[in-house]
């Protein structure tokens, strides 16, 4: 699945629509995130929170659990949006989960001004633990 100008914008837009369900009542900070898998097929996900603060979950995880719970295992790409005027990269938690299905995915993160950061996982998380150091 090539990443062409297109399937980014795609993966972008789904992330800015994501965040409109995101359940953030206590940061006030909504997040959306798309994933797009080695199959082609796009997940989205948003930040889900708790009244026990310490369970919130990103957007980013909630995208992944959802591609990994329908049976994807390759993750090419992840686009995340969040409304504010700087992009956001995707926290340390998010960084090794996203390194469990794609440690060499393109990330990008948008947000409602002109800034972006276009990245890939191993350059967010160097010398990443994975499956592979299992044995
Ligand atoms: O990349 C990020 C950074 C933060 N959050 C969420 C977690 C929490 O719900 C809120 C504030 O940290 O934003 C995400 O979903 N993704
Ligand atoms: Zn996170």
């Amino acid at each position: 699945m090539k990443i062409t100008p297109a399937v980014r914008r795609r993966l972008e837009k789904a992330a800015r629509r994501a965040a409109e369900a995101s359940y953030s009542p206590y940061s006030k900070f909504p997040v959306g995130a798309a994933v797009l898998t080695s199959s082609g097929h796009v997940f989205t996900g948003c930040n889900v929170e708790n009244a026990s603060y310490g369970l919130c979950n990103c957007a980013e995880r909630t995208a992944i659990f959802s591609a990994a719970a329908a049976g994807e295992r390759a993750i090419k790409a992840v686009a995340v949006y969040t409304p504010t005027p700087t992009a956001t990269s995707p926290c340390g938690a998010c960084r090794q989960v996203i390194n469990e299905f794609g440690p060499t995915a393109l990330v990008i993160s948008v947000c409602d001004g002109s800034d972006r950061i276009e990245t890939t996982l191993d350059q967010l998380l160097p010398h990443a633990f994975g499956p592979g150091n299992l044995g």
